[in-house]
């Protein structure tokens, strides 16, 4: 039986100075993409932006992805650390409807297993509308880090990945019904919420 899947439509975000301004080549939103499209089985349409470390261009491609584009998730990589042109969490926050800390503390708990210098990610998650916006750290490698987590050589998660809580997560908050590739990343859900595969 063939299955069909809710559409979603997932903005990524890249905060670079340098690969915005084409000093180096940008791999955050390549690597954004190629791990969704593995993770994911609904059909994504992505929503790409690509902008330098400005708080005030970074709130506005929130908010144009989630009011006015209908993205349900949006995901950051950059601009997460302690240096003064670090300011992706601040931008995240001034247009949150609500915080979601579990994100960045389960994160910071996950990259710890790759990086000691995990700690000085300040990444946070909000919720703003129907849409659930996360950001990730710089380094382009951080990004399959966090979202799926840290696994064992037989592929078993060690320490889960944040991407587990996002399907139900966007569930709660009147999203489309998100399914996962468990191989690459095991959605977790109540089975109270757990719907039945609908036939094509
Ligand atoms: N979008 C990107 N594409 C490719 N590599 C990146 C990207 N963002 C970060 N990196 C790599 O990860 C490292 C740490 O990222 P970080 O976000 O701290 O960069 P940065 O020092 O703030 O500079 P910039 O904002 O100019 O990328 C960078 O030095 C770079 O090697
Ligand atoms: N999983 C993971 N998390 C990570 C890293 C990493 O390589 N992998 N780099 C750390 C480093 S060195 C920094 S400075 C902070 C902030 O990075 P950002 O400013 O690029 O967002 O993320 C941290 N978190």
């Amino acid at each position: 039986m063939s299955e069909t899947y809710d559409p979603v439509r997932i903005g990524i975000v890249s905060v670079s100075d340098r690969a915005s301004s084409g000093v180096y080549e940008d791999k955050g939103l390549p690597a954004l993409r190629d791990w969704l499209t593995r993770a994911l089985r609904n059909p994504i349409t992505f929503e790409p932006r690509l902008i330098p470390d400005e708080k005030d261009r970074i709130s506005a491609a929130l908010v144009d992805l989630v009011d006015q584009v209908g993205c349900h998730l949006v995901l950051t990589t950059g601009g997460t650390g302690p240096a003064r042109r670090d300011v992706t969490p601040e931008a995240t926050l001034a247009v949150a409807d609500k915080e979601m800390p579990g994100f960045g503390e389960q994160m910071r708990q996950i990259s710890l297993r790759f990086v000691p210098t995990a700690i000085l990610s300040r990444q946070v998650a909000v919720i703003r509308g129907e849409a659930l916006v996360i950001n990730l750290p710089g380094q382009p490698k951080s990004i399959q880090e966090t979202l799926e987590g840290l696994k064992d050589e037989a592929g078993k998660a060690v320490v889960p990945g944040i991407f587990a809580a996002v399907p139900y997560c966007i569930d709660l908050i009147g999203g489309p019904y998100l399914e996962t590739n468990d191989e690459v990343c095991k959605a977790f859900r109540p089975k109270s919420a757990v719907r039945p595969p609908r036939a094509a």
